[in-house]
């Protein structure tokens, strides 16, 4: 049976899933080392490919070759949008993964992929430009999960970045910009990789902070990973049964 493939950017945001599973073997010689292992009946490889794009297309890829999972799920923490409505300790769940940087600064302002007909992806007659979508009906199961658990979920568009928003007005800018709800610096990689498989793809991150004039103090990453990890518990514990 093919397993679920965990991903997340470093280990304290697996730690808690990874404790959860039954007969844990971890391969440390691998280049990307993963933790496989049990909850009931299915089948996980959990995986911290370390942080950022390029460590996230790397060991998405690494994995996805390694291990031929049935479904990808990525997980962490994210900075919420100024009027996302999140606040630090909710859950999120992505409906599409936007490539925030991807474009070129003109004197007359900044052009996407699209504009500069530049697709990341191309399958048959369909392109992909800084736009990813992930796995629609996961995703509406999802939803409907957390509903019947009275837990929370925003379900919006989420902006993966190489510079981190350390400022409100950025943050308002790339809400405005890609209509989204949070950002983070790995999901459109994993998602990117996911769509070239074909394998279907949900990224659930619990919300570490909020993306304002940079306060680390207000920060709560602990919280946000572990409300995150106990709900990819919950989905997993769902398919299994
Ligand atoms: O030092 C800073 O100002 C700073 C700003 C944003 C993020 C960091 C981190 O150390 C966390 C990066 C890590 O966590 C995810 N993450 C969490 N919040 C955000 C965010 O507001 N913007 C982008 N990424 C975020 C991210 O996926 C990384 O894995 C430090």
């Amino acid at each position: 049976m093919k397993p679920i493939l965990i991903m997340a950017a470093v280990p304290r945001e697996l730690e808690l899933l990874v404790n959860t599973l039954q007969d844990p073997y971890c391969d440390t010689d691998a280049t990307f080392s993963a933790t496989e292992g049990n909850i009931g009946a299915t089948r996980l490889v959990c995986c911290a490919g370390g942080v950022g794009k390029a460590n996230a297309a790397s060991a998405a890829t690494s994995l996805v070759e390694r291990y031929r999972p049935e479904l990808i799920i990525i997980t962490g923490c994210g900075g919420a949008y100024p009027g996302s409505g999140l606040s630090v300790g909710d859950l999120a769940l992505a409906s599409d993964e936007i490539f925030g940087d991807e474009g070129v600064d003109t004197p007359t302002g900044w052009l996407d992929l699209g504009q500069m007909e530049l697709p990341l992806l191309t399958k048959g007659v369909r392109s992909w430009y800084n736009s990813i979508p992930l796995a629609r009906h996961e995703a509406q199961k999802a939803m409907k999960l957390a509903g019947s658990h009275g837990i929370q979920l925003v379900r919006g568009r989420f902006v993966t970045v190489s510079s981190c928003s350390g400022t409100k007005g950025r943050g308002q800018e790339l809400a405005r910009r890609y209509q989204a709800v949070c950002e983070n610096m790995e999901g459109a990689s994993i998602a990117l990789t996911a769509l070239r498989y074909g394998i279907p793809c949900l990224e659930i991150r619990g919300i570490s902070n909020l993306v304002e004039d940079r306060d680390m103090s207000r920060w709560d990453i602990s919280r946000a990973v572990e409300a995150a990890q106990r709900f990819v518990i919950k989905i997993v514990e769902e398919v299994s049964r």
